[in-house]
């Protein structure tokens, strides 16, 4: 199995890390060239999602990232990710793939004190480590969209078709499970997707 990990700005390589401790393969996605590849599932990690934003365009990977992102590739976004991924930001005029219907908001907890940790329980998952960064969190669910998680009535986990959208960093914490999980449901749509699944 092999995921592509945004590799423009931001927390990119801890995820490669633990992606590839489960036994994953990885690329790390800096130019358009790189979008070419035989990767199954996209992770767009931490980071300032303005300059995320800005880099994808001036390099050219905007589109096909979003083209995919639609066609139904599944999609791990961490913080700064899921806010690339909302079609809506209640505190900032940008969009950017607009793939989930969200409303997210960003530096939600305020700037200097938006950094803690905690742990809270996640659907499917369980009871899990989370450490929030200058954190977004989401402020409202469209049609599809489902609340995997929330923290003190804040929503901090979302999941919409394929997509995953987390407000904070499971990247930077020891627990593995929801890395497991997302690698899970690449190989159930890998599998999905192949010519022969008639075999
Ligand atoms: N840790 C993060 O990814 C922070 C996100 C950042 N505050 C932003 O708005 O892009």
């Amino acid at each position: 199995m092999k995921i592509g990990i945004l590799a423009v700005q931001g927390a990119f390589a801890e995820h490669k890390t633990k992606l590839e401790k489960l036994g994953a393969r990885c690329v790390e996605l800096r130019k358009k060239e790189d979008l070419d590849g035989d990767f199954e599932g996209l992770v767009l990690p931490g980071g300032e999602s303005t300059v995320q934003g800005k880099l994808l365009r001036e390099l050219e990977m905007f589109e096909p990232l979003k083209e995919k992102i639609q066609a139904g590739m599944p999609v791990l976004a961490t913080c700064a990710g899921v806010i690339l991924l909302a079609d809506h930001l209640s505190n900032d005029g940008h969009v950017y793939f607009g793939t989930m219907p969200v409303t997210v908001k960003r530096n939600a907890y305020g700037r200097q004190l938006g950094s803690f940790h905690t742990i809270r329980e996640m659907k499917g998952i369980g009871q899990v480590p989370m450490t929030f960064i200058r954190a977004p969190y989401i402020e409202k669910c469209g049609e599809g969209a489902e609340v995997v998680a929330e923290v003190d009535g804040n929503i901090v986990a979302v999941k919409y078709k394929e997509q995953y959208g987390l407000a904070f960093h499971p990247e930077l914490d020891e627990d593995d499970r929801i890395h497991e999980a997302f690698l899970n449901s690449v190989k159930k749509y890998a599998k999905k997707n192949s010519p022969n699944t008639w075999l």
